[in-house]
C-alpha cells in the first residue's frame, strides 16, 4: 500500500519499447509539474550497469544500483518514472501504474523508424 509522500504522488509508465513511455512522461511532467525519470538514461549517466549483454548486445542493468539511487527520490514522491521492465520495483514507490499498449504492427513501425533515426 503506497503512502502519501511529502512531494506528490510517484507514477510508474511502463510497457514494450515504442509504445509512447517517454512522449507521454515528458509530456505529463510538464503539465503537472512532476519529475521524469527515464531509468534508461539515469543508468547511463550514473553508469548503474553489471556487465554485457552479447546476444542482445546491450549494457545489463544494475537493478540494485537502481533502487539505491532513486530510494529517497521515491521516499519524497512527485516522480514520473519510465522504464519497459517494471517487477523490480519496490511497490511501495508507486502511487499509481499505467502500462502502455500499441498494436504491434504500429509498433513494428515505430521500431523500425528509431533504427532508421540511429544510424
Ligand atoms: N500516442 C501516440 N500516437 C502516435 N505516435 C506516438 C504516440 N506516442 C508516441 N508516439 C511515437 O512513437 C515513437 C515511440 O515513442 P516513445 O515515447 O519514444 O516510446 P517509448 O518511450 O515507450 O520507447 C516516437 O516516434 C513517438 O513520437
Amino acid at each position: 500500500m503506497a503512502t502519501i509522500k511529502p512531494h506528490g504522488p510517484n507514477v510508474l509508465i511502463t510497457g514494450t519499447p515504442g509504445t509512447g513511455k517517454s512522449t507521454i512522461g515528458t509530456e505529463l511532467a510538464t503539465r503537472t509539474g512532476l519529475k521524469y525519470i527515464n531509468i534508461g538514461d539515469l543508468a547511463k549517466e550514473e553508469e548503474l550497469y553489471e556487465g554485457y549483454d552479447e546476444e542482445y548486445q546491450c549494457p545489463i542493468l544494475n537493478e540494485d544500483r537502481v533502487i539505491d539511487e532513486l530510494e529517497d527520490t521515491m521516499s519524497l514522491g512527485g516522480n514520473i518514472v519510465d522504464y519497459h521492465s517494471c517487477e523490480f520495483f519496490p511497490e511501495r514507490w508507486f502511487d499509481i501504474v499505467f502500462v502502455l499498449r500499441t498494436d504491434n504492427s504500429l509498433l513494428y513501425d515505430r521500431l523500425q523508424n528509431r533504427i532508421e533515426k540511429e544510424k
